[in-house]
């Protein structure tokens, strides 16, 4: 057997790791001290000194977060009271007996540094009492979404029309709505506010206008084969290992409803983050809100998509789902051996949806292939059930090309691989359990 390719780490000073750990987390960490420093004032009003206190605390260990990560200091064991804590601190006992030296921020795997970094965000408030639920990205999160108002009416009022087409039964081309919907999904992946470190990265564009301009950016459609596989399963469980916040969890929702509405779905699984990640990702409290945030709106399309959303949760048409696995730093190869039992309950699903980047470093274990090694190969043995990935490039990691494309794409954008203009839908459907 050939030995895997290297995992990604900011060792490589010409890396996109590199950029990250060095500019954007440091950023994205200030910005964090910063929006818990201005809700000083009201958290005292509503907690007494004892919530300032708390607030204080917070900032205080995201700076020395931030300070062990710019000097580069050796990965600490985690010290809150969560139930992963075991799980992070026997890795890094892992990790130090297979490199033989602690990990560190820029010498270590930067799958792993880029994880612990937002699990340790999570420990500062994790200690507090009164702020144990405090969502340190909320904020932006909730901005995003009311800044990518305009799209998402557009997108609301266009799926509230093929909902009623379809409930009055009109002759509806299913295969490309399936086709237009699943773009849309694809591209609401550009907006996350990680690749932006926290600023203002919202959908300003038309989307479905934008399924048109950016047809020639796909770089793998596997669009066809998986429209013939999901045509002939038809209607089963599809589940949606959601990724980011605002817009594209709209879109997200918006796949889900059309493949109930065209019946090429019986049942839609979303798993959302146990906490706070990677800035933008979605927690059931981001979902909720959401959904709440639909409903109070004086949009008819809004009222109309909330109630009918509304409904599928309670009917469970819809479900969620949240497991500590998606917010651990481990691959999705590692799955069925440390968590047999998220492994199992994907395997019941027809289809798994993965969205976004991460999701995509985490299938192909984050490493340095060469960008012809089959999508197949990368996900090395993790086959729960047919999956495709919807993913918008934003890490200098790739598999599935044809010879010489990588080439050709650089030529024409010398950024392709880190500024989410270029996609890919990776489609595979061998099973494996
Ligand atoms: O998973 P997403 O939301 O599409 O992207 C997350 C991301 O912005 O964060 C990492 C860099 O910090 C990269 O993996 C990627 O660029
Ligand atoms: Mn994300």
């Amino acid at each position: 057997m050939t030995s895997l390719p290297e995992p990604l780490s900011a060792r490589d000073t010409e890396s996109i790791a590199y950029h990250t750990i060095k500019d954007r987390l440091p950023v994205i960490l200030s910005k964090i001290a910063d929006t818990v420093y201005r809700l000083k004032n009201t958290i005292r009003e509503q907690h007494g000194e004892e919530g300032a206190k708390e607030l204080k605390d917070i900032v205080g260990g995201v700076s020395k977060l931030r300070n062990e990560l710019q000097t580069d200091k050796p990965i600490l064991p985690l010290e809150d009271d969560r139930a992963d804590v075991t799980t992070w601190n026997k890795y890094l006992e892992e990790q130090t007996s297979l490199i033989g030296y602690p990990p560190s921020w820029f010498k270590s795997a930067w799958l792993y540094v880029e994880c612990y970094m937002y699990r340790r965000v999570q420990e500062a408030v994790e200690k507090c009492k009164i702020l144990k639920s405090l969502d340190v990205f909320q904020e932006q999160k909730q901005k995003a979404f009311l800044n990518s108002q305009g799209a998402i009416l557009i997108l609301l009022n266009y799926s509230m029309k093929i909902v009623k087409d379809l409930e009055n039964e009109e002759e509806l081309d299913v295969e490309k709505l399936f086709q237009q919907f699943t773009q849309v999904a694809l591209w609401g992946n550009k907006c996350d506010l990680s690749i932006s470190a926290g600023f203002e990265n919202s959908q300003t564009g038309c989307p479905l206008d934008q399924v048109e301009t950016l047809k020639d950016h796909i770089l793998i459609n596997d669009l066809k084969p998986l429209w013939t596989y999901l045509r002939a399963s038809a209607p089963g469980r599809v589940d949606i290992i959601l990724d980011n916040a605002g817009f594209e969890l709209v879109t997200d929702l918006c796949l889900a409803e059309i493949l109930l509405s065209t019946k090429l779905a019986s049942s839609i699984h979303f798993h959302v983050k146990a906490l706070p990640w990677f800035v933008s990702d979605v927690t059931k409290e981001d979902f909720d809100w959401t959904l709440q945030t639909l409903g109070r709106s004086n949009s008819i399309a809004m009222n109309f998509i909330f109630q009918r959303w509304k409904g599928r949760l309670s009917n469970k048409s819809w479900n969620l789902q949240v497991h500590d696995y998606w917010t651990l730093p481990f691959d999705f190869s590692e799955m069925k051996m440390r968590c047999s039992d998220l492994h199992k309950e994907l395997s019941k699903s027809s289809l798994l949806f993965f969205k976004g980047d991460l999701n995509y470093r985490k299938l192909v274990g984050d490493r340095n292939w060469d960008t012809t090694t089959p999508f197949a190969e990368s996900l090395r043995g993790f086959h729960p059930a047919p999956l495709c990935t919807l993913r918008a490039l934003k890490a200098d990691v790739q598999t599935g090309l044809a010879e010489g494309q990588a080439k050709a794409v650089r030529e024409k954008d010398a950024e392709w691989m880190v500024n989410g203009n270029w996609a890919v839908i990776s489609f595979c459907d061998r099973t494996v359990q």
